[in-house]
């Protein structure tokens, strides 16, 4: 089968990827030429454990091209995945602007073609499909595009995106007809885990409510852990002890800076917005999302507590990526961390394994205002305070009996609770964990 995919970000990328490596012919329109470049010439532009390698070995078995050529690329398809970006306008609901624009070149390469089914993969409100249909028929003007539209919301994780997407929890698939549904079967064949058919509005509502069921359970586990921290219990073993029951499960219960990433916080804005506009109280959301945003204050005003004036101090913040494992750094947890601390005079050294490219491109004005250094222990040579924002294995494994000789003052908050405490204060930082 030939498939096409628009949009070489993460989802993108991934999907094309993977489908190739599954034997189909994938080919990827990317408007960002240098992107397409990089891919084409076998250079992944994410990082995502395995992703270089398959798309090597895809590229050179010639099942996988990334080309600009959007009609030649739709003709030649039958199943075409859209896997553009849907960001946050300012009032916090889905710009469809990507997706619109896709719709438009889909509809005018496919006039009077062969039937092709249209698959939005992209996170996207309830209600986009029959917009896609809307939309299809206005470009047409009068001539017919045989277009079917199907909805395939995406669940990976980054950082495990490949895994995850040859190894789903479900594939959940909005599609009307026998004919859609048979080929998004063709699709996904080889994958062995429960596929759901559903309409297109029940799929689309699928993945909000999904990533907004996920993020509740962070903020309800931090709203529990500041209770923990006030009474002297542990956050940990309240997840614990909750986790076991299987009705509430042990996932997504880690206590920490808050969510982060490029889909929490866009998809909760949005499905709250989506709430709003049918007029019905999403204001759960709302309390998830002002639980999330208040957790920078939280964590300076520990170490005020420790360090009693921030102001002119240097402390270090160990971690950029919004969690480990991707050098991704869209609406990570260190801004709030970071902005907190240069707005109480503090100076700012950040380091992290993969993301100090991406956070001096994407966040340009903010981290002018601090410094980096790719080395963990430089960040910390001189600092007053640490502040693990990203829980790298690699700051386990770091030596602190030495780092705290070598700190100005041996200050240490564990934003991730990925620490030993009794080994850190055993050692001699004034340790801060969270919620214990
Ligand atoms: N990142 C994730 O882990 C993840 C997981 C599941 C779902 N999603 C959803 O998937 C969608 C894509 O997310 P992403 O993180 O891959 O986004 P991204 O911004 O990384 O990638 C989008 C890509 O689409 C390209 N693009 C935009 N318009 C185009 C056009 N007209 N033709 C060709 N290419 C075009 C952009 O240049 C960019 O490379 C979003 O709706 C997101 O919410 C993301
Ligand atoms: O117990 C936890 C689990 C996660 N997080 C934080 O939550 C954010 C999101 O983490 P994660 O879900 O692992 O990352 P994403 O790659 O953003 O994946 C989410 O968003 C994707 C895009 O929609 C979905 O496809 C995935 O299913 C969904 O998990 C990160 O900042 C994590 O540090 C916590 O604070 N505590």
């Amino acid at each position: 089968m030939n498939i096409g995919v628009f949009g070489a970000g993460y989802v993108g990328l991934v999907t094309a990827v993977c489908l190739s490596d599954l034997g189909f012919k994938v080919r990827v329109v990317e408007k960002d030429r240098v992107k397409r470049n990089k891919l084409q010439e076998g250079v992944s532009t994410i990082y995502e454990p395995g992703l270089q390698e398959m798309l090597v070995r895809n590229l050179k078995d010639g099942r996988l091209i990334f080309t600009d050529d959007s009609p030649s690329a739709i003709q030649a398809s039958e199943v075409l995945f859209v896997c553009v970006g849907t960001p946050s306008r300012p009032d916090g609901s889905a710009d469809m602007s990507q997706i619109e624009a896709v719709t438009k070149e889909i509809v005018e390469s496919s006039l009077d073609s062969e039937y092709k089914l249209v698959v939005v993969k992209s996170t996207v409100p309830v209600g986009t499909g029959r917009w896609i249909e809307k939309m299809s028929a206005l470009y047409a003007k009068g001539r017919k595009a045989n277009l079917e539209i199907a909805s395939n919301p995406e669940f990976l994780r980054e950082g495990a995106a490949v895994k995850e997407f040859m190894h789903p929890d479900r594939i959940v698939v909005g599609v009307a007809s026998e004919r859609g549904k048979s080929l998004m079967e063709d699709v996904y064949r080889s994958f062995d885990c429960p596929k759901l058919f559903t309409d297109s509005h029940t799929a689309e509502i699928i993945k909000y409510a999904a990533n907004s069921f996920l993020a509740t359970k962070i903020s309800y586990i931090n709203m529990v852990s500041d209770l923990c921290e006030e009474t002297g219990a542990d956050v940990a073993l309240v997840a614990e002890g909750i986790g076991y029951d299987k009705r509430i499960g042990p996932d997504f219960l880690k206590a920490g800076p808050g969510f982060g990433g490029s889909c929490f916080p866009k998809d909760l804005r949005a499905f709250a917005h989506i709430g709003k506009s049918y007029g019905l109280n999403f204001g759960l959301l709302e309390q998830v999302m002002q639980i999330n945003r208040e957790r920078s204050q939280r964590m300076i005003r520990k170490l005020r507590e420790q360090l009693w004036v921030l102001g002119g101090k240097r402390i270090a913040v160990l971690g950029l990526a919004f969690k480990p494992g991707t050098d991704d750094v869209r609406e990570t947890p260190a801004i709030s961390v970071i902005e907190a601390l240069l707005s109480e005079g503090a100076s700012v050294l950040a380091t992290d394994p993969l993301g100090i490219a991406g956070f001096r491109d994407l966040h340009a004005s903010l981290a002018e205002r601090i410094s980096f250094v790719q080395d963990p222990e430089e960040a910390l040579r001189g600092a007053h305070a640490a502040v693990i924002v990203t829980d790298w294995e690699a700051y386990r494994q770091l030596d602190w009996a030495d780092i705290k000789l070598r700190m100005e003052t041996p200050v240490l908050l564990d934003g991730r609770n990925m620490l030993d405490r009794n080994e850190m204060r055993r050692l001699g930082f004034a340790f801060m964990a969270v919620g214990r």
